[in-house]
């Protein structure tokens, strides 16, 4: 059953497939470039809060070094004078520390400067009403003075709290979930604050030997009130906030000494302090032992505060840390993936698809018989190609020995066996296709030959020696005429040699001189005789003529050549030259032998 080859396919291989591959570089890319821009919006957000966290860490110090400034300033205007050379210089290294940290927190250059300023301006008049108050002699120095200069000193953290706030705004407006960050904080800082100011009402008057100011009983009241307020909106420690607190205790353990040592202990004290309306003579402690015992109390919530801040700033560095790497991450990630797609992708089309073309070329022109000029290259191809270009090669190879075989029984299909000349049927071939020819180049001519007597030779020397003769007489003609020229075994004893383009009167020459070289030729037997043969010849030939005619008018040369003795060249003129007689006929025939 004949096969019907289904019409080939408008798209090639690489058409349908590479929309596919860029599809997919395209889907990789965008994947990774989502991948790498989430993390980075975290890293940054990250990032941001960190900063802005240290920031605010930064504001809030200065707020602490504000609160801590007025307790030296309070020794330092209250104390005896003997004391004041050494007071004064504590009081000038906590001024140093407030100085400094407000220049750390003025680094923050969102901060309005404005706000900076009214908070300095408000410092430097509460210091030089503290150094006024200071250096009065102890006689002249009027309670009112100090509380003035105190005042002034509660007001420049009351301007600095506008500061916090502009801060703890400005981080929350960024990113709202750091708000409960900035609540615990400031509460912290308040918390501190206000007890060191609770401090303040009630160590001033007694140190200056006064009964306690109705203003300062009340301002103390409120001020307790105050810190209870805070401490209640202090959110509780549940666990740990995470970040790295004390090494030996959490901020919870911190929370609750600071609960039981201020909170409960002492508050108490001032409690004590207050009894019987701030009367002098009725106070449970001196001012001496009340300052001792009240900055005492005081140390855990301050220590709360530094751990809470430190503790707050190492967490939001360390998520600063983590997105960093997360992003570090997913950008590798994403570099692997899209590297990996491209590089599967050049792999893919250099080891798969190209050498499977390659092989599919192969055999496309193995079908057409084109055998590979080099063998398939297997080395370096994966397995499975291996495999296919191995059984390509080996199909190639049988391919080859089919086509040498198939050579081979063509070749022997149109060659005498005896001889080696070409056969009957494979003359007849040619010397049709000659024919039919319209070109002049092809015009057959035919010269049949016979060897005379030859029954006689085969007779006198045997078979085998006749097949020599015959041998030797087609291989002396095969040498004698060119090598265009085609020599067949006729049948039996009988030679013919098809000559195209010449004319009638050149094949004539040629048979003459095959005759010459016939009866020439010596014929050594296996037993060392020598014999000679000679040969008749008969030619005709010549354009429009029929491959038959031609055959039949050569064999009537060949006739005439026998009967007029053997050993000569006989010619048949055709029909055609009689259609064509100017064109032979003034050819002149050589001598025939
Ligand atoms: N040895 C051998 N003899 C062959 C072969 N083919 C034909 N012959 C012999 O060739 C001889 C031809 O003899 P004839 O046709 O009588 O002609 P002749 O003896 O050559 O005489 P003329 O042709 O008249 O000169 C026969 O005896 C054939 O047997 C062959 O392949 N080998």
């Amino acid at each position: 059953m004949k096969s019907v080859s289904p019409p080939l396919s408008s798209k090639s291989l690489h058409q349908v497939l590479w929309p596919f591959g860029l599809v997919a570089v395209l889907c990789t890319l965008l994947l990774a470039a989502g991948g790498v821009a989430k993390t980075g919006q975290t890293y940054d957000l990250a990032r941001n809060n960190a900063t802005q966290v240290r920031q605010f860490a930064a504001i809030l110090e200065a707020a602490n070094a504000i609160s801590a400034e007025r307790g030296p300033a309070n020794v330092l205007m209250t104390a005896e004078p003997s004391r004041y050379e050494s007071l004064l210089l504590k009081w000038h290294n906590a001024q140093a520390r407030t100085d400094a940290a407000l220049k750390t927190a003025s680094l923050t250059r969102t901060l309005p400067r404005d706000l900076l300023d009214r908070v300095t301006e408000q410092l430097d008049q509460g210091r030089r009403r503290v150094l006024a108050a200071s250096l009065r002699p102890r006689e002249q120095l009027a309670y009112r003075d100090v509380q003035m200069a105190i005042n002034a000193m509660f007001l420049a953290w009351d301007n600095y709290q506008r500061v916090v706030l502009w801060q703890s705004r400005h981080m929350i407006q960024s990113d709202p979930a750091i708000a409960s960050v900035a609540i615990r904080n400031m509460t912290l800082s308040g918390l501190r604050e206000y007890a060191g100011r609770l401090g303040s009402y009630l160590i001033a008057p007694i140190s200056m030997k006064e009964n306690m100011p109705l203003e300062n009983q009340i301002n103390s009241r409120e001020t307790m009130a105050r810190i209870q307020t805070l401490w209640t909106l202090l959110p509780a420690y549940v666990g740990d906030i995470g970040g790295s607190a004390d090494r030996n205790l959490s901020l919870a353990q911190h929370y609750e000494i600071a609960r039981q040592v201020y909170m409960v202990q002492g508050l108490a004290l001032v409690e004590r302090q207050l009894r019987d309306g701030g009367e002098l003579s009725a106070m449970a402690l001196d001012a001496e032992s009340f300052t001792a015992q009240y900055v005492a109390a005081m140390k855990p919530l301050e220590t709360l505060r530094n751990q809470n801040l430190a503790a707050v700033v190492d967490k939001f560095n360390h998520r600063q840390d983590q997105a960093l790497i997360e992003l570090l991450a997913t950008a590798l990630i994403a570099t692997l993936l899209v590297g990996s797609m491209s590089v599967l992708l050049i792999v893919m089309r250099r080891r798969v698809v190209q050498p499977l073309l390659h092989g599919a070329k192969v055999i496309i022109d193995l079908s057409e018989n084109q055998l590979p000029s080099q063998p398939m290259p297997i080395q370096g191809q994966v397995r499975e190609l291996q495999r296919l270009y191995a059984a390509i090669d080996a199909v190639a190879g049988k391919l080859a020995e089919w086509s040498t075989l198939t050579r081979q029984f063509e070749k022997l299909a149109i060659t005498d066996g005896l001889t080696g000349l070409v056969n009957r049927r494979n003359l007849d071939e040619l010397g049709f296709k000659a024919s039919l020819s319209v070109r002049s180049s092809d015009v057959p001519h035919l010269i049949l030959v016979d060897i005379d007597h030859f029954k006689a030779i085969n007779d006198r020397y045997g078979h085998p020696v006749g097949d020599q003769v015959l041998r030797e007489v087609a291989a002396l003609m095969r040498r004698t005429v060119r090598d265009n020229d085609c020599v067949a075994r006729f049948g039996g004893e009988e030679f013919a040699v098809l000559i195209q383009g010449n004319s009638l009167a050149e094949a004539a020459i040629v048979a003459r001189k095959l005759r010459r070289a016939v009866q020439n030729q010596t014929i050594v037997t296996s037993d060392g005789q020598a014999l000679r043969v000679t040969a008749s010849f008969g030619v005709a030939g010549g354009k429009n003529e029929a491959w038959a005619d031609i055959i039949r008018y050569a064999d009537e040369a060949l006739y005439r050549a026998k009967t007029a003795g053997r050993n000569r060249v006989r010619v048949t003129r055709t029909q055609s030259r009689q259609r064509h007689p100017p064109l032979l006929q003034n050819i002149p025939l050589p001598e025939l032998g």
